[in-house]
Parts: structure tokens; sequence; C-alpha cells
């Protein structure tokens, strides 16, 4: 007598199997259960893949032997993984699927689960896996949720097998037998042969009695009548399904169809294993035996029916009884279809739950494929700060970050305008910049013999193109890369005296095109070019990079630039070095732009739509960076080796200005000393990025000695110069998600906007009256004036002032130095020697900043962020002041006026400052006399 199984398919049922792994496939195991059981099928779904792919090695041959081709994200690590073993299965059941012609022998790969509510991606997807397996005995499972009926009778009417999964009532079961005949219905319309097609809607079994026995243990004190009902349901509702169908095939609308050689529509019995020990595990299968139906049964299940299950035809017996226990359900109160529609949201919910852990296990293999091509990070984190991340980043996952992230869905953040920002995603996979136009350039420059480009921007438009600079360095036969973001007379007559005009580029770098200082800078220029070369060369000198439509773009176009580069308005400024804004002058330096972005692309891959957050790099240092702010650590503080020393300013602007705001926000600390823990305070977080070949005993010790203090400590390291564009990346989408941690607009900068009103009317004031409003001082001694907000008032030495100003300073306040001076070695020397004894006296942060260079970068965050901050603004009397060509104006009026014009908004905004002015010329001395009188204050 053949096995209860093969009993099965003589009755017309169809025996599947609920599982597939690579093992399992390649010892042959399927074939077996074809030879001895009848075995016509096997379905798929995302926790079945996790099982098999999640643990252990068996794919990691293949894995790495398709990641050797070309690298992936997680997804398609998976899609890749998952495509072969259903092929594979689909080949060996294609004897089957050809006796049957076609009415069985199939084998199900189900859509993405994230995509369970919307119609196009599910047909989109559907599409691409029917063609991607290429098989005719492949199944397309697709959730029988409204949206998904939708694309299921057009994937039908397109041809494509589909097994409608997640249906748990006969609603849901009806709708998508109705999809599945308009789709027949249609492609019959289109006169096409609807012979080959096959469908299952697989209604799941087990879990609803799952939900229902509960409700039932629960009702107390109704055991008796209650407890007649446990364990039947599910198999009641299911045969009552059953009915449903013999009705449908027997309608007239039917008969249409299989006249034309249609397959009805089986009804597969899914979730088949008993949950509930009490029952028998055969139970699932022995009460749904009928004709024309399937059951696809985990492993365990087919062994036990296999070895005592009973093969009687019991689907069509006792309709009454299962009407009469589906009545009683009602009757009792028991909201049967309320638990179907939580089902579907469970079930929904439990693949979507396995296809992270799927993907976060097959992202996590190609980390460690990739090895050193990835930048490392680890994280040394205090208990509580890591369980608030761990906590932050599986709710990430649920809420489906990554993807979101990529989506540009606003929600996310503030549900403003973010959407209209993400641009930068598609810059980071090299969509934005072309090489070939690049190297064009730079190689038609380099044979005329120029040897060096100076670059005019602010902010996100200079400080990219600085760290590709000192980072990478002038490749051979590339030009020199000078970066001028200063209005400070001196600083650009330093950087002139430079330059060999007769072989300098000039390249005007701005994304609104409207920017004060690239506009009076490059008629500087112009203007200094003609002097040597004659009005005929200037354009050939001048290239411009600027958004489309922008002021900037008309007078290139009318003043006849060399080359105009349009980036993306979708792209904020400080998210914009990897499109033309940072690949122009990449590819000026002599580098290879399509090099540079193949290097950079791992990190982007690792942080794309699929990567949970968990594994994504750029997602978990946001969590840790946003979960920090809100214990109270904001002062990012960024301990670098000296190849990458550089990556602080593009950071600091990139992390103040994105998130300062609303009164919150990171405050980033460059350039400081690491210290002994007794120095800061605990509001610190410590990120050290390291170039191989760099490391320091030194730091390591002291970075332990923080960790072990309870600062959190993140470690970067990059295994090569080359990969700094991966910390680009990585740090972009941090910000991001840090942004999202916090609440705010990561995009906006609605402070910076302040501080030019106030410039451009002290400007428009100064060339109307020849003079800048002035302010009363607190007090003049020798060279120095100082100026105060109202607290300050009364001091009456400078000693006395800077003592009461710092004095105010607070355990998780910062000390802001900011000069509107020359940025020189012994200036910034000067900041820091301010800088390192109020550190280390207060245990307070300290940043500094060269105006107005810092107005296009951290000034946002000093201005909007938290009211933590206490500034020291340092100004100077101009000397050897320059003209502004076609204005009544001079560099060192403007540069006063922006410095007045950022005090005038720092005090609006109640923030406490003092301005100490020097006189008469002699900068060095004054800044001097500062140092003293800060180091005496805190002595
Ligand atoms: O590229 P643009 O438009 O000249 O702007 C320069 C910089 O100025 C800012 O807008 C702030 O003023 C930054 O966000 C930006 O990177």
């Amino acid at each position: 007598m053949s096995n209860p199984l093969k009993q099965l398919t003589e009755q017309g049922q169809a025996v599947w199997l609920d599982f597939v792994s690579r093992e399992f496939l390649a010892k042959g195991e399927l074939q077996k259960l074809i030879e001895r059981d009848g075995l016509t099928g096997v379905t798929s779904n995302p926790s079945i893949f996790e099982k098999a792919m999640g643990h252990g090695s068996d794919y990691d041959a293949s894995l790495e032997a398709f990641l050797e081709r070309a690298d992936a994200e997680p997804v398609d690590v998976y899609e890749h993984l998952a495509i072969e073993d259903i092929q594979q299965a689909a080949d060996i059941l294609r004897p089957v699927y050809d006796r049957l012609e076609g009415r069985d022998g199939y084998v199900s790969l189900e859509v993405s689960p994230y995509l369970a509510l919307d119609t196009r991606a599910t047909l989109d997807e559907a599409r691409r896996l029917w063609q991607a397996v290429n098989r005719p005995n492949l199944m397309v499972k697709v959730p029988g949720t409204p949206e998904g009926a939708v694309a299921i009778r057009k994937l039908v009417e397109e041809g494509i097998n589909v097994n409608v999964t997640l249906l748990f009532d006969r609603n849901a079961y009806m709708a998508v037998a109705e999809a599945y005949i308009a789709g027949l219905e249609a492609r019959l319309h289109q006169g096409k042969d609807i012979s080959r097609l096959a469908s299952v809607a697989s209604f799941f079994i087990s879990r609803v009695d799952g939900v229902l026995d509960k409700l039932i243990d629960e009702r107390k004190g109704e055991e008796a009548e209650l407890g007649e009902l446990r364990g039947k349901v599910a198999i009641a509702n299911a045969k009552l399904a059953y009915q449903d169908y013999q009705r449908l095939i027997q309608s007239p609308r039917w008969k249409v169809l299989e006249a034309k050689g249609a397959h009805p529509q089986r009804l597969l019995w899914a979730s088949t294993g008993s949950k509930d020990p009490a029952y028998p595990d055969t139970l699932y299968v022995d009460q749904l035996i009928g004709p024309d139906t399937v059951n696809t049964m985990p492993p365990k299940t087919m062994d036990a029916f296999r070895d005592h299950g009973t093969a009687a035809p019991m689907l069509s017996t006792d309709i009454e009884a299962a009407q009469r226990v589906v009545d009683a359900t009602a009757r009792f109160g028991l909201d049967l279809d309320g638990v179907a529609k939580r089902l579907v949201k469970d079930g929904a919910r439990q693949f979507e739950d396995a296809a992270d852990a799927l993907l976060g296990a097959v992202g996590q293999k190609r980390l460690d494929f990739l090895g050193e091509r990835l930048n490392a990070a680890d994280y040394r984190l205090p208990q509580d700060l890591n369980e608030a991340v761990e906590a932050r980043l599986d709710e990430a996952r649920r809420e489906g970050w990554s993807r979101r992230l990529w989506q540009g869905d606003a929600s996310l953040w503030t549900g403003r305008d973010e959407d209209q920002w993400v641009g930068w995603l598609a810059a980071a996979q090299g969509r934005q910049a072309d090489p070939v136009a690049l190297k064009a350039l730079a190689d038609a420059v380099r044979k005329e013999g120029l040897d060096t480009v100076v670059l005019l921007g602010m902010g996100g438009s200079s400080l990219g193109p600085e760290v590709l600079a000192n980072t990478l360095g002038t490749a051979t036969g590339g030009l020199t890369l000078k970066v001028l973001d200063s209005t400070d007379p001196a600083q650009i007559t330093a950087l002139e005296e430079q330059l060999d005009l007769r072989k300098t580029l000039f390249l005007v770098s701005s994304k609104s095109g409207s920017t004060l200082e690239p506009e009076i800078l490059r008629a500087y220029f112009h203007q200094a070019v003609e002097r040597t070369l004659g009005a005929g060369e200037v354009q050939q000198r001048f290239v411009a990079i600027t958004d489309p439509g922008s002021k900037l773009e008309a007078s290139a176009t009318a003043e006849g630039y060399r080359a105009i580069f349009q980036g993306d308005p979708h792209i904020g400024g400080r998210y914009s070095v990897l499109s033309v804004f940072g690949m122009v002058p990449l590819a000026l330096l002599g580098h290879s732009v399509a090099d540079f972005f193949q290097v950079t692309q791992p990190m982007v891959l690792a942080c794309g739509p699929s990567a949970p957050p968990a594994i994504n790099p750029g997602i978990r240092l946001g969590v840790v960076l946003g979960e920090a702010v809100r214990a109270g650590r904001d002062k990012v503080t960024l301990i670098a080796s000296p190849g990458v020393a550089s990556l602080g300013a593009w950071l600091e602007q990139l992390l103040a200005e994105s998130t300062g705001k609303q009164g919150k926000g990171i405050i980033p600390v460059d350039l400081e000393p690491l210290g002994e823990p007794g120095v800061y305070g605990r509001d610190r977080v410590f990120v050290s990025l390291v170039l191989a070949g760099e490391e320091d005993a030194e730091r390591d010790s002291r970075l332990q000695a923080l960790a072990a203090a309870g600062h959190p400590v993140v470690d970067i390291r990059l295994a090569r110069a080359e990969l700094i564009g991966q910390e680009f990346f990585r740090w972009e989408v941090a910000t991001e998600v840090a942004g999202a941690v916090i609440g705010i607009n990561p995009f906006d900068q609605p402070d910076v906007e302040a501080s030019k009103i106030k410039t451009r009317a002290l400007t428009d004031g100064y060339e109307r009256d020849g003079r800048l409003a002035g302010d009363e001082p607190l007090l003049e001694e020798g060279a120095l004036t100082l100026f105060g907000d109202a607290d300050l008032q009364g001091q009456d030495t400078a000693r006395a002032a800077i003592k009461a100003h710092l004095a105010r300073l607070q355990p998780g306040d910062y000390l802001a130095v900011l000069a509107y001076l020359e940025r020189n070695a012994v200036h910034e020397e000067a900041l820091s020697a301010m800088r390192d004894s109020i550190r280390d006296s207060k245990r307070v942060a300290t940043v500094g900043g060269f105006g107005p260079r810092f107005l296009h970068s951290t000034g946002q965050a000093y201005k909007g962020g938290p009211n933590s901050g206490v500034f020291i603004q340092i100004t100077a009397d101009a000397q050897n002041d320059l003209e502004i060509p076609g204005r009544s104006l001079s560099f060192g009026i403007v540069e006063a006026a922006q410095a007045k014009g950022d005090l005038e908004v720092l005090a609006e905004r109640g923030r406490r400052y003092l301005r100490v002015h020097i006189k008469g010329g002699d900068i060095d001395a004054g800044l001097q006399q500062i140092v003293e009188l800060v180091e005496a204050a805190v002595a």
C-alpha cells in the first residue's frame, strides 16, 4: 500500500513542501520526496530563507563568488542566492510540471514583504522576479491584501503564475479569486493562451486557531460552551472556503474560461503544522483532504503524516457542523473578521521581521567578505547609551528607516519638504557628475600648462574640495588646489602672492550662485587676471559650478566662462561633495572620478535601502549621535590622524548646519587636543578617525582611558586615503539619521540667513553712508576695545570683563572663539591656546572658527542650536584693505559687516557674547594679549 502522503495525491490533493534550502537540494532530498511521496510543488517565504541562509555556511561559497563578480547590497545578494535555489528546485520539479501539463509542479518565490501595501511596487517586483528566475513552473508569491489583489489581476493577465499568500478569511479569498478570474478574462480577451497559467490561493490555517484559542482561553467562566470551539474554527473556516471554491468553479463565468483550458485557482492549505502540542501533529492535514487542493507542509508535518496520517476525504464532510462552528464564533463575539485582519498584519510583520533578519545576516556576510575595502567603525559605548542605541536601531528596523531614507520619506523627519533634498543619494552612486567631461577639462587645462586651481566658494562648496585636496593631494599631472573662503584682505593678499596668474584656473563654486563671498572674490580675480593676461583671456581662466538657473550661471554664460558645471538643485550645499561640487575639483587634482566612485561604492551599498539599521554603518552612527544628543552628549569631538584631519572642517558644517536648530543639535568639536578624562564633562562623544599607517599608541591609550571612564568612543578606520569618499557618505547618512532621532529637518539652515540679512543691511548702509553703524563699547584698554552683552556691562578692565564672561561657563556649555582674521598658522595657534586653557580649567568643550568661513558652516548651530555657547568674537582693523571692483565697498568693510551682523544675531538670540576688537594694525600682538588675558582669567 502506498504511504499516506501518496494517498493524498490519490485523493486529488497535491502535496507540496513548505521548505527549501541549498543543502536540502544538493543532497537530493527534494528528488527523493518527489519519487517516494509524490510531491508536486515547493513553497518558500522569507522565514524559510532566513532559516536557510541566515545561519551556517552553506551559502558562503556562492555568496562570495557573486560578490567577487560585482559588489551588491544585501537584498541583491539574498535574491541571487534565493533565485539559484528556486531555479534548482524548479528544474527538479520540471518533469512533474511537464507530465502534468502545467497543472502542477510549481515552486513559489515571494515578492519583498515590504511591498505588501504597494500595488505598483509589487507588480514591478513580481515581473522582475519572474524574468530573473526564468522558469515556466515558477509561481510568484503575492500577499492577498487589497493592494495585492490589484497586482494579482494584472500579473495573471500578463501570464505570470501567482501564489496568493496571507489569506485568512473567505472575503479576502473571494477577492483574489475574482482577481484571478478577471486576469484570465483580460488575457483571453487579448487572444492569449490561458491554458498554461496556474494559481493557488494560500489559506493559512493553524494561525487562525492560534489566535482564537488564546481568545477562548481568556474568557473565564465560559469554558463549557467556548471550549467546544477550541481547535475547530480554522478547519471549519477552510471547509467553508472550499465550498466557495466549488461554487465558483461551477459558475457559468468559470465554465467559459474552463472551456478555453484554464486551470482553476486551487486552494492551498498553508500554515498546516500544528503549533499547539495538545493537538495531533497531523491535524491540519487530516481534516483538509479533498480534490483539487494543495497542502504545503513543513518537513516535520510531512514526516508525521507519512508516518501516521489518515488520508480520508474530510474536506467536504460535516459542512453543516463547520457552519455551526463559524456561527458560534459570531454568537460568542469572537470576531473572525477582525482576527483575520490582524493575522494579515501580523503575517506581513512576521515576514518583514524574517526578511530583516535575513538581510541582516546576508549583509553581515558581505561586510565580512569586503574586509578592508569598507572603512571600519567600532563603538565603545556606556551601557545606558548602548541600550538606547540598540532600542532605537530596532525601532528603525521595524519602521523601515533604511528604505524610507532612500525614498526621501519626509515623515522620517518633520514631514515638511525633506523629500525635495535627497539628490545626494543618487550623486553618491556617481549619477550626478560625468567623469568623462571632468577628465576632458582636466586634460585640457593641463595641456595648456596651468598648474594651480583656486576655488572661490563657501561652506559646502569649498570644504569638501579642501578635504579632497588635503587627503588625496595632487596626482601626477594634476593641478594644485587652493581654496579661498574668506573676505579677509590679508588672507586674499597672502593667497594672491602665491599665484602665478598665467598658470592659474579659477573655479567659482556656489550652489545658489548668489553667495556674497564668491561673487566679490570672482570680481576681484577677474580684474587681477585681466591685468596680467589681458581682457581676452579672462573667460578661459574661469569655470563655474552652480545650480541651474542661478545668477552665477547667467553671468558665467554671459561672460563666456570656459565651462559651467551644473549641480543638482535637490542637493543641499553641505551634501554636495559627491556631486560636481567635489568632483570637478577632484578631476582637476588629477584623480580619476570613476575610480573614486568605485572605491566609495562599498559604503554606499552598505548603507543601502536594504541594509537593516543594525548593520547599516550610516544609520548606526546616526543613531549613536542622535541618542547621545538625547542623553545630553551633544559635543561630537573629532580626533583625527593627520592624513584625514581635514575631514573635521567638513564634518563641522555637515553636523552643525544640519542638526543645530530649534534650540537642539550637535555641536562638533574639531582640533581640540586629546586630554585626560578629567578635563571633560559628561557632554561628549569622541570620534576617532584613523588612516592606516597613522596609528598612535598614545592616542589609543587616551581613548581607552576615556572609554573606561564612561565616555562614548567611536573608532573609524580607513585602510587607504582613497576611501575618504566612504566617510563622506557614511556621515551624510548618519547626519540625516541623527536629525530624525533629534526631530529636526536636517536639510535647512534657517538661522544662517539671519546673519546674511544683517550683513546686507550693514553693507548697503555703508555703500549709502560711507560708514558702518557703530556700537557702544564696554571699555577700551590699549589696543583692545571690548563689546559685550548686558550682563557684562560695568566691567572696567579687559581682564575683569573676560573673567566675568568666562565665569558664565557652566557644565554642558561650550566656548567658541570666532575670529574675523586671516586664517594662518600664527592665528590658529593663538585660538588653540585660548581653547586649551579654557577647556582644561573649565572642563567645557571649545570650538574655534574663522569668519566668514564658519558662518557658512557651524554658524547655524551657534545661533540656532542649543543656547549653551559662550562666544568670544575677535575682530581687527583691516590692514592693506582691498577694493572690490564695481562696488563702493572694500573686503575689509565686508568682513567687518559680517562680524557685526553675526554678533547682532547672537545678541538677538540671547547668546552670551564678548567681542574683542584689535586696533592699530598689530594683530599678532593684540591676539597674544587676548591669549594672555584669557589664560589669566582662568588661572
Ligand atoms: O554654495 P552656496 O550657495 O554659495 O552656499 C555656500 C554655503 O552657504 C550656506 O548656504 C550657508 O550660508 C551653506 O549651506 C552652503 O554650503
